[in-house]
């Protein structure tokens, strides 16, 4: 690796498109696919979503939760997983959301961004609730091997108000917090808003947010549409990068790829 973290995702998303496909091999998804809810069957899937991502876009994003409900056989597969999406040149996302003191941290990083490790991703996603110097080490070594971190900022999901909404007695919240100290990054940290969130109420500036990589779960089966992204992130949209699951990998195994290619579509007519 030859560049840092925000200069190689945005020479992905120049090359291959923002779109990231979602690798989340949920229970139901694995039925419709004709796959056993079992190891078997979460490789065959996640295998299958590299190869239809693979020349088509640039970034994948396996849900660890999904690979874990098998256990230790599940963890092996996403190894494979993990392996298959970077030697098909595949950027990689492991979606872990880790967080935990300091020490803990820098062993969740070992784990996901050391080259070499049997689960190296390119970047992986990190919770900033312990603080954000509880990610220092994270950081320190994902800036050493020109990986990134992905920190939760404003997620996607309806709950996420009752606290990510609460305002400080200087006004900020904890989504415009984690914004601010991940421009300060020196280009390591990226951060997590979804696409269903209203970045005014939570307190984030677009203007701010366009400095960072934003990855934006929260299309399609979370109720947000392709279409409204321009409106909802302003003059940061360049800097976003779609993830979607569930709304490409319901188009099942023979409908992947035109899945893939149709959503891709839509977001590169984006007015970035
Ligand atoms: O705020 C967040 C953070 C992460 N996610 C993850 O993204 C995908 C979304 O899946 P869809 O099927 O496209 O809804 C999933 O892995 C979540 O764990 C999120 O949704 N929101």
């Amino acid at each position: 690796m030859t560049e840092p973290f925000a200069t190689r995702i945005r020479a992905v998303v120049a090359r291959h498109g923002a779109l990231c496909l979602g690798i989340d091999p949920h229970a139901a998804l694995l039925r419709d696919w004709g796959l056993t809810d079992d190891a078997a069957g979460v490789r065959e899937f996640g295998l299958r979503s590299v190869e239809a991502a693979a020349g088509r876009i640039g970034i994948v994003k396996p849900q660890i939760a999904f690979f874990e409900r098998h256990g230790a056989a599940g963890y092996a597969v996403l190894e494979e997983v993990l392996a298959a999406a970077r030697a098909a040149g595949l950027f990689t996302i492991a979606d872990v959301k880790r967080g935990d003191v300091g020490s803990t941290v820098d062993a969740y990083g070992e784990a996901w961004l050391t080259p070499g490790s049997p689960l190296e991703a390119d970047a992986m996603t990190a919770v900033a609730y312990q603080g954000f110097g509880s990610l220092d080490g994270v950081l320190a070594r994902a800036g050493t091997h020109d990986k990134g971190v992905f920190v939760l900022a404003a997620t996607s999901n309806p709950e996420s108000a009752e606290v990510q909404t609460l305002r400080a007695p200087d006004g900020d919240t904890i989504p415009r917090r984690i914004v601010r100290d991940a421009t300060e990054s020196g280009g390591v940290a990226g951060v997590v808003v979804g696409a269903t969130a209203d970045l005014a109420s939570v307190g984030v500036d677009p203007a701010v947010l366009a400095t960072v990589p934003v990855l934006a779960p929260g299309f399609g089966a979370q109720g947000a549409a392709l279409a409204g992204a321009p409106a909802t992130f302003g003059v940061a949209l360049g800097a976003v990068i779609p993830t979607v699951s569930r709304a490409i990998l319901a188009a099942g195994p023979d409908g992947i790829a035109s899945a893939i290619d149709a959503t891709a579509r839509e977001v590169a007519s984006w007015p970035r």
